[in-house]
């Protein structure tokens, strides 16, 4: 039997190679994002992270039993306090006060992508929860250990540690966990649901696709 995430990983490629081939990506993999962008993108991104924390505190909630509970719990630790530090130590490296990170105003995109998250959070089960909240992950892990086989790229002096976070070990096995979480959580469900976790798994690829072009578009409110 193929497991659901197969299916996810399947459906979801054209967008998530899009995604690779995105000159955000490109231009951080060769060392020639601009710092703008990247300063723009790790504004962003702290916002967004704010959001996203709450999705595994909502998860948690919706757990079905303690060891459940307790690895949500720690997937909101981790981002508010090692993934979101990574931000941090970046903002200080660009003379970005903490304070202005925290007061950074969501973008269109931005704000398109979390509160699609959290309505779902808020109203789906705990499937749904995990559907939309996977691309996040399983992406950035992939884009990072892609991007750590590139020679010369964990010597980079400015993006050696974003690549780093999302290669290592630690960030592994927490998708990871997510990845078998979706398959339990399948298990079982209607194909009219399965349809539906889908449909949630690729609208948050297609978000991450314009998360990265948000970042390298600068993109404004244009009123
Ligand atoms: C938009 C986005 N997507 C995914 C990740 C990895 N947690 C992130 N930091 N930001």
């Amino acid at each position: 039997m193929t497991l659901f995430s197969e299916r996810l990983y399947q459906s979801s490629r054209p967008i998530w190679e899009r995604s690779h081939r995105h000159p955000f990506l490109t231009e951080l993999r060769d060392g020639t994002l601009s710092p703008d962008r990247f300063i723009y993108y790790l504004k962003q991104d702290y916002v967004y992270l704010i959001d996203y924390a709450k999705l595994f505190a909502l998860a948690s909630v919706k757990s079905p039993d303690l060891e459940t509970m307790h690895k949500f719990a720690e997937l909101y630790h981790s981002t508010l306090h090692v993934e979101m530090e990574l931000h941090r130590q970046y903002a200080e490296r660009f003379g970005v006060p903490r304070a202005e990170l925290e007061r950074t105003k969501p973008a269109p995109t931005t704000i398109a992508y979390t509160k699609y998250m959290l309505d779902i959070a808020t109203n789906g089960s705990l499937a749904q929860v995990v559907a939309a909240l996977l691309p996040c992950m399983w992406s950035y892990r992939e884009i990072g250990v892609t991007l750590a086989a590139i020679p010369g790229a964990l010597e980079h002096p400015l993006f050696s540690e974003w690549i780093l976070m999302y290669s290592s070990d630690e960030f592994g096995q927490l998708t990871d966990w997510c990845i078998d979480q979706i398959n339990r959580l399948a298990d079982g469900l209607p194909e009219r649901e399965l349809a539906r976790l889908e449909e949630h798994f690729l609208t948050t690829s297609r978000l991450e696709y314009l998360f990265w072009d948000m970042a390298y578009r600068l993109e404004e409110w244009p009123v």
